[in-house]
């Protein structure tokens, strides 16, 4: 993987190894998370780092991916000290170069703290200190706001991605002709992502038949009460059975896939669906919501037996998006505004790559790169600096 530029980082307290991808610098700036989890690989960080890229780029966003990771257990008591030596040796990347946000085993409140300590503005000061001094201020401010904006209780970075996988799937829908009436889905994960995804095709009047949490899964062929199930559930997306309904089957957590449905979203776990599984699978279509759910052995059966793959770095790109549409779109701090941006963007490249697909009889990721390529002429990739 060729990313721009990476670097290598050891604590010097704990010997933990730290690293910072920026998969490509757009305009000066690359935007992307830091991940804290044992075991995290340059390699990781870098293919992270490049999904980035694609998914700003399919949101039509002027800012190069980047991704950093710590291999260092996020629960071990010291991991907030490694996180402030890892943030304060990249401090010259996140004045100038690197937007930084939350990822897997960090958290946004955590990051924040850190860079005020260390004499930053805001975890995304780099995208900021090009601006003159008035329009920084206002756009910090509709930041601020921004992220402690919520809807029906929840905060909006939390319900962004899972409205954006379900109105990827409401596109995906159209492409095979089927009404979000008549349509029926199983997903795999009830956490952020799964069930905002599930809220927003409930409210759009499709039938979530199958939900599975780590715990197992839950079936109704007459449809799941959606907003019994948002209210079950805790913060890390595990199903309270003691409110489930006597009637819903409860199986073990594999059969999420093996129903009869239209729609498979994957919304949990990497390589959830591959060359062992992708067999059991009767429906028409497969949108993926959690990063690298189906492998591509499997994509690649399922493409030979007519069933469409939509891309995660397409279907759940919404939530990389979000600080972009406040920073270069001007939009915020009003949580529908957000919301219809980022949508809109995720609908329309999915209707383009699976009209695309179908034209050219390629697979809808194959179709995804002919998008990218195009669009890249557009924000001008050459112009990495
Ligand atoms: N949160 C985001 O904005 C976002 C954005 C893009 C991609 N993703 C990706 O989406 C996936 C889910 O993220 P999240 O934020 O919803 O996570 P989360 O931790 O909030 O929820 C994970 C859910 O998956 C369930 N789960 C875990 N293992 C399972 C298994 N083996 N079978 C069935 N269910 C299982 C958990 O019980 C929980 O319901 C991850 O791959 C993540 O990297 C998240």
């Amino acid at each position: 993987m060729n990313s721009f530029l990476v670097t290598e980082w050891t604590d010097t307290v704990t010997g933990a190894k730290g690293y910072l991808a920026l998969d490509r610098v757009f305009d000066g700036v690359a935007g992307g998370g830091i991940r804290m989890k044992e075991g995290v690989s340059k390699e990781e960080v870098q293919r992270l780092a490049h999904t980035m890229t694609l998914k700003l780029m399919g949101l039509g966003m002027p800012i190069g991916g980047a991704k950093a990771g710590i291999d260092y257990p996020s629960n071990k008591a010291d991991s907030k000290d490694v996180l402030y030596r890892f943030l304060e040796a990249h401090k010259p990347f996140l004045e100038q170069v690197w937007g930084a946000s939350e990822d897997l085993g960090t958290t946004k409140e955590d990051i924040v703290r850190i860079v005020t300590q260390l004499g930053l503005e805001s975890p995304v000061d780099a995208f900021l200190y090009r601006m003159d001094s008035s329009t920084k201020e206002v756009i910090l401010n509709n930041l601020k706001e921004s992220l402690s904006l919520n809807v029906d209780g929840v905060t909006i970075t939390d319900l962004v991605t899972g409205l954006g996988v379900a109105n990827s799937t409401l596109e995906a829908l159209k492409s095979i002709s089927l009404n979000p009436e008549e349509a029926t889905v199983s997903i795999q994960g009830f956490g952020s992502v799964g069930a905002s995804t599930a809220k927003y095709l409930n409210n759009a009047k499709v039938k979530i038949v199958s939900v599975s949490d780590v715990s197992g899964t839950l079936y109704n062929p007459e449809g799941l009460d959606v907003e019994l199930l948002l209210k079950a559930k805790d913060e890390k997306g595990n199903i309270n059975r003691s409110l489930i309904p006597e009637n819903y089957i409860q199986s073990n957590r594999s059969d999420w896939l093996t129903y009869e449905v239209d729609v498979l979203i994957p919304a949990a776990i990497a390589d959830a669906i591959n060359d062992e599984n992708e067999s059991q699978i009767q429906a028409k279509l497969i949108v993926e919501g959690a990063n690298i759910p189906v492998t591509i052995e499997a994509e690649k059966q399922l493409f030979d037996r007519g069933i469409l793959v939509v891309p995660d770095f397409i279907a759940n790109s919404a939530g990389a998006g979000f600080f972009g549409t406040i920073l270069y779109k001007g939009i915020g701090p009003d949580a529908y505004k957000i919301f219809d941006y980022l949508s809109n963007q995720v609908s329309s490249t999915t209707e383009w790559i699976l009209r695309k697909a179908k034209e050219e009889n390629i697979s809808p990721r194959e179709a995804a790169v002919l998008f990218l390529d195009t669009n890249q002429v557009k924000i001008n990739v050459a112009e990495n600096v």
